[in-house]
């Protein structure tokens, strides 16, 4: 049966042109496209390893719906092709882990802003529609964070419930350096936005808030370097792996909402076929029902992980460690983050549906399945010195 929008209307196929192809959502964006729908994707990326499965073999039942083009858009004059044949630009390319924000400004900042630049001008120039990947940290802080601790006024949603169309975007000082994510990725989305208003770019703006699962970051010293540090999901998996205490940054008082990766998916699918629903918008992506302290989560990712590896928590589950130790000078945090859902609901009728328990469940059996073994082995192998 002929796939249909949400007002009853044919979707026709379309060639859509992915920026960030082989990154963590983009991977399972891909994966979605090729098993639900008929569309075309033109892959771009530095890295395919997250989306090999999709590109091999040839008997692939989407083989020919999916094409690889390893390019960096920094400096490749292929870009604009690509755009300019695809009916649907889709922008994921960034340098997105906090501990890159404060010791690599300069990498994140162009990354995040003068690496976008030529694909808006390219969607913009060739009238081509545009969905690009911005973040919830440009919420930064809530207006709550700055009323006295025990102000009753903090336990008002008015206070710290994020509202794309109202809420104000608030960043610590320059020194903090943190905030060169969160001001690079407000900026392209003022420009995209400027864009849409004086030349009739056609844009959707995505702020994901803490989207996690399977294929997120990398397993340092395994699938990523020894020294790196993933976000928070890899490095707690990788604490787990090890039987390490996981590290808790400044006490771990800091919130979230987590939300499992599957349903944020489908939101994009149906910004992808809803255009006429989506174009104008930026839209919250996150899971307000699934709110955590960094240490709550750090406790129930203990527990679902001794559930699926069967092994028993070791004695000292977590520690505390300064950010500084931890990040390095210039970092700051986002106090809590839960997203409105106001605009997408009304637009496209989403709603999350998974808890924080069964997307860690599914979530740390891929782990566990993907990585114990090679861990065993780094563990036992003796170091090459
Ligand atoms: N995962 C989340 O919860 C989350 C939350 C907020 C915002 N985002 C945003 O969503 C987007 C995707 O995030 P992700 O979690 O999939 O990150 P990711 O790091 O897994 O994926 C990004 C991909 O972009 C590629 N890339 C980066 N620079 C490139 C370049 N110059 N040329 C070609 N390819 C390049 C990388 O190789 C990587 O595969 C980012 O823009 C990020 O800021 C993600
Ligand atoms: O995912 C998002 O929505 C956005 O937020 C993330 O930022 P953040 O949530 O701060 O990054 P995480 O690495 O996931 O850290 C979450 C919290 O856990 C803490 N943490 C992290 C790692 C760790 O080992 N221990 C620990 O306590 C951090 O200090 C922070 O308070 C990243 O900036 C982006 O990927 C993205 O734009």
């Amino acid at each position: 049966m002929a796939r249909v929008d949400l007002d009853g209307n044919v979707i026709k196929p379309m060639t859509i042109c992915m920026i960030g192809a082989g990154g963590f959502i983009g991977s399972h964006l891909c994966e979605k496209l090729m098993s639900e729908t008929l569309h075309t994707v033109l892959a771009v990326d530095v890295y395919s390893d997250k989306i090999k499965h999709l590109l091999e073999p040839d008997s692939l039942p989407w083989a020919g719906r999916i094409q690889f083009h390893r390019l960096n858009i920094k400096n490749d004059s292929r870009l604009e092709g690509l755009i300019k044949c695809s009916d649907l630009t889709i922008n994921l390319a960034a340098i997105c882990t906090p501990a890159d924000y404060n010791t690599r400004p300069l990498d994140t900042i162009y990354s995040n802003f003068i690496d976008a630049l030529p694909v808006v001008k390219y969607c913009s120039e060739n009238n081509k529609r545009l969905i690009h990947f911005s973040t919830c940290e440009v919420y930064g802080k809530t207006i709550g964070s700055f009323l006295p601790k025990d102000s009753p006024l903090r336990q008002d949603p008015a206070y710290y419930i994020l509202k794309e169309d109202t809420s104000p975007c608030i960043f610590g000082s320059v020194e903090k350096q943190r905030w060169s994510y969160a001001c690079a990725k407000q900026l392209i989305e003022r420009l995209i936005y400027a864009e849409g208003a004086e030349n009739g770019l056609e844009f959707t703006i995505v702020r994901p808030f803490n989207w996690i699962g399977p294929r997120m970051d990398f397993i340092p010293g395994i699938d990523g370097p020894s020294e790196g540090v993933p976000r928070v999901l890899a490095c707690f998996s990788n604490n787990l792996l090890r039987r390490e205490p996981l590290k808790l940054v400044d006490g771990g008082e800091s919130q979230r909402t987590f939300i499992y990766i599957k349903d944020a998916i489908e939101a994009v699918l149906l910004m992808i076929e809803n255009p006429a629903r989506a174009s104008g918008h930026i839209f919250n992506v996150g899971n307000p029902n699934n709110e955590v302290t960094v240490r709550q989560l750090a406790e129930m990712m203990t527990q679902v992980y001794s559930k699926v590896s069967g092994e028993d928590a070791i004695e000292t589950p977590t520690i505390d460690v300064s950010s500084k130790e931890f990040y390095g000078e210039g970092y700051d945090d986002s106090d809590k983050r839960i997203p409105d859902m106001t605009i997408i609901n009304k637009q496209l009728g989403w709603n999350p549906k998974t808890s924080l328990w069964d997307l860690l469940e599914s979530t740390l059996t891929y782990q566990h399945r993907t990585y114990a073994e090679a861990i065993k082995q780094a563990i036992a192998k003796p170091s090459a010195n």
